[in-house]
């Protein structure tokens, strides 16, 4: 059985007075047997992480370099995510390809740091409006799956939280149907299957992402391939974020 896991994805929002605030509320509405997390900016980490101390709730960041140390000027490494105790890392969000030129490559090189540093990483894929209107979603999906899981073996992989997060439905409130989430999401357990075994692919938490809310969720969650959601703007508020975790 898949341990379900909501993760909230704070995208750069929240000061660290914010952060404590919504964390408080967030943390008291924590329910068993669903995996929590919020994935905050890097300036709210410590403190964020000394707030939920003693509590099941999980902290992870949003994005990392993939070396140790150097001259890399404005970036993280996984050491000091490390050293603050994160849980998690967002590995190859749309934003961060979008905006940032991060290829399948640079997921793939991420991937492999957050999981020698025993950092969870969850990795995002999924395709634009065009790509899914010429009908080459798929192909494009497995491509970035195969790439940012190349040289990753059975143990590491299963570590692994995988993100379907198809960019036309990021803040637009336009969700996938969710039968369309499931059919991706099982397409990509395929995937998983074929690189690496039947075992293997039923061990590995796929979540949907893209405009996930108290009023879908349910329906959501109720998909068979479906294991959890990564959230955007409705993380950011506790009452909307705690009805996420209790779908
Ligand atoms: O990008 C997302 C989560 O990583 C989804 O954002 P929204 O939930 O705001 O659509």
């Amino acid at each position: 059985m898949r341990t379900p896991i909501i993760a909230g994805n704070w995208k750069m929002n929240k000061t660290i007075e914010e952060a404590i605030d919504l964390v408080k509320e967030i943390k008291s509405g924590l329910k068993k047997d669903v995996e929590t997390v919020v994935c905050v900016p890097f300036t709210t980490l410590s403190q964020v992480k000394k707030e939920i101390e003693g509590t099941e709730l999980k902290i992870g960041a949003q994005n990392m370099h993939w070396e140790e140390s150097g001259a890399f000027t404005g970036e993280i490494s996984p050491l000091m995510l490390k050293e603050i105790g994160v849980d998690y890392v967002i590995i190859g969000h749309s934003e961060r390809r979008q905006y940032f030129g991060e290829t399948d490559e640079i997921v793939n090189k991420k991937t492999k740091a957050a999981l020698k540093h025993n950092i969870n990483p969850i990795v995002c894929v999924g395709e634009t409006l065009a790509q899914r209107e010429k009908n080459i979603h798929k192909e494009l999906v497995e491509s970035q799956i195969l790439k940012a899981l190349d040289h990753i073996d059975d143990e590491e992989v299963i570590k692994i939280v995988i993100a379907y997060e198809p960019i036309w439905a990021i803040g637009t409130g336009k969700t996938a149907t969710s039968e369309e989430a499931n059919d991706m999401i099982s397409f990509i357990r395929n995937i998983l299957r074929d690189k690496y075994s039947q075992d293997i692919s039923e061990k590995v938490r796929i979540q949907y992402g893209g405009s996930v809310k108290s009023s879908n969720i349910a329906e959501i969650m109720s998909q068979s391939d479906i294991d959890g959601a990564l959230v955007g703007g409705a993380s950011l508020k506790s009452d909307e974020f705690i009805k996420l975790i209790r779908f």
